[in-house]
């Protein structure tokens, strides 16, 4: 099964060809600017009918929440128009498409967690992009699934955990919003839940909304003491941890108190149910301490072995 990836450097994308990799029969395509490029949607139909995939895994997109605030049109033409025209694509050319979406949909004001069918209400300019988009992939495509997930973290691109050790190499203490709760999402798993569903898809006719994220609830402060314990372990970067609120972090983008997701449809359906996320973050630790010999301090080598 050949699948189009959107996005070449994202962390969804990346991950999905590595796991799509270790399939026999599984090839991932993963396209990107400038053959295709969200913000100018006519560049979208031309770069997929040339790959003639058997699904389309729509993984691209502006993901900068803060900066989000200062150019929402730019936000909303590569999240939601952007993301419509990919559905549009797969539409055409008679294949199924799963979307990715976002905890940012929700307010955060429930307790306990966000199902299905629970009412959006995004409090960001991301997250009211990202619900824009669902709208649209869901309006150009019967044949969708559309994931939200949450605190994507991988050995790939950027993210919390990857910043986390970069600050932890140059400080002693970082303070870190302590009042927002969600659950952290291994890039490389939900890679092999895409890779899951894309076979039911395949197979039936599965379509709609699902949550899907990594199992258990955390803080962003407690989200970080663990990076910090699973490196310290390994020889890589820690630093202790001060709780914050996220008042007083004054980020520019609000965000989210609560977005723990309840991931029973997705399980019922597919039969896949993600690792609790202390699993998955020691293994994505273990690989970034591992390759960036950056965290390490340098041993200076003797003349002879640098002539
Ligand atoms: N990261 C997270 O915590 C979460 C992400 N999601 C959603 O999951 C999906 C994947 O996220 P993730 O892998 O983390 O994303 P990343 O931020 O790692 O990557 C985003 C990708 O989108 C590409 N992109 C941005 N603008 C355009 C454009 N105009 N045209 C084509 N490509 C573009 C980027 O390209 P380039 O490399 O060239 O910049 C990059 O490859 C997104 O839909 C996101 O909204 C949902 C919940 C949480
Ligand atoms: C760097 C840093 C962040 N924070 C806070 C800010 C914020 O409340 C929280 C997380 O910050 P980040 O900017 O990494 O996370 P953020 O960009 O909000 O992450 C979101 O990205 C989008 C794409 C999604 O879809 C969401 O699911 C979610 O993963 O941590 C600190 O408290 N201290 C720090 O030193
Ligand atoms: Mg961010």
């Amino acid at each position: 099964m050949r699948i189009a990836v959107t996005g070449t450097k994202g962390q969804i994308a990346l991950a999905l060809m590595e796991r799509a990799g270790a399939l026999l029969g599984v090839e991932v395509v993963a396209l990107g600017r400038p053959e295709l490029d969200l913000a100018r949607p006519e560049t979208i139909w031309p770069a997929l009918a040339s790959v003639r995939p058997r699904l389309v895994v729509s993984a691209a997109a502006y993901t900068a929440v803060d900066r989000a605030e200062g150019e929402p049109t730019l936000a909303h033409r590569i999240n939601a128009t952007g993301a419509g025209a990919v559905a549009e694509a797969a539409f055409r050319l008679g294949v199924p498409i799963i979307h990715l979406s976002t905890d940012y949909v929700f307010d955060g004001k429930k307790q306990g967690g966000y199902r299905e069918t629970d009412a959006p209400a995004p409090l960001n300019v991301y997250g009211a992009s990202k619900l824009a988009g669902e709208i649209a992939v869901a309006a150009a495509a019967p044949r969708h699934l559309i994931l939200r997930t949450s605190w994507v973290y991988s050995p790939f691109g950027t993210n919390f955990v990857k910043t986390m050790l970069r600050l932890a190499s140059v400080r002693k203490e970082i303070a870190i919003v302590a009042d927002q709760c969600g659950n952290p999402s291994s890039a490389l798993d939900i890679a092999d839940a895409i890779l899951r569903a894309a076979v039911a898809m395949d197979e039936g006719p599965a379509c709609g909304i699902y949550h899907l994220a990594g199992t258990g609830t955390t803080s962003w402060a407690d989200f970080a003491r663990h990076v910090f314990s699973s490196s310290r372990a390994r020889g890589g970067p820690w630093a202790e941890v001060r709780d914050i609120t996220a008042t007083e972090f004054a980020a520019q983008a609000a965000r989210p108190l609560n977005t723990q997701l309840s991931t029973t449809k997705f399980a019922a359906t597919f039969g896949w149910t993600m690792p609790p996320w202390q699993q998955s973050l020691d293994e994505v630790v273990g690989r970034i301490v591992q390759d960036d010999a950056g965290w390490h301090t340098p041993t200076p080598l003797p003349c002879a072995a640098i002539r």
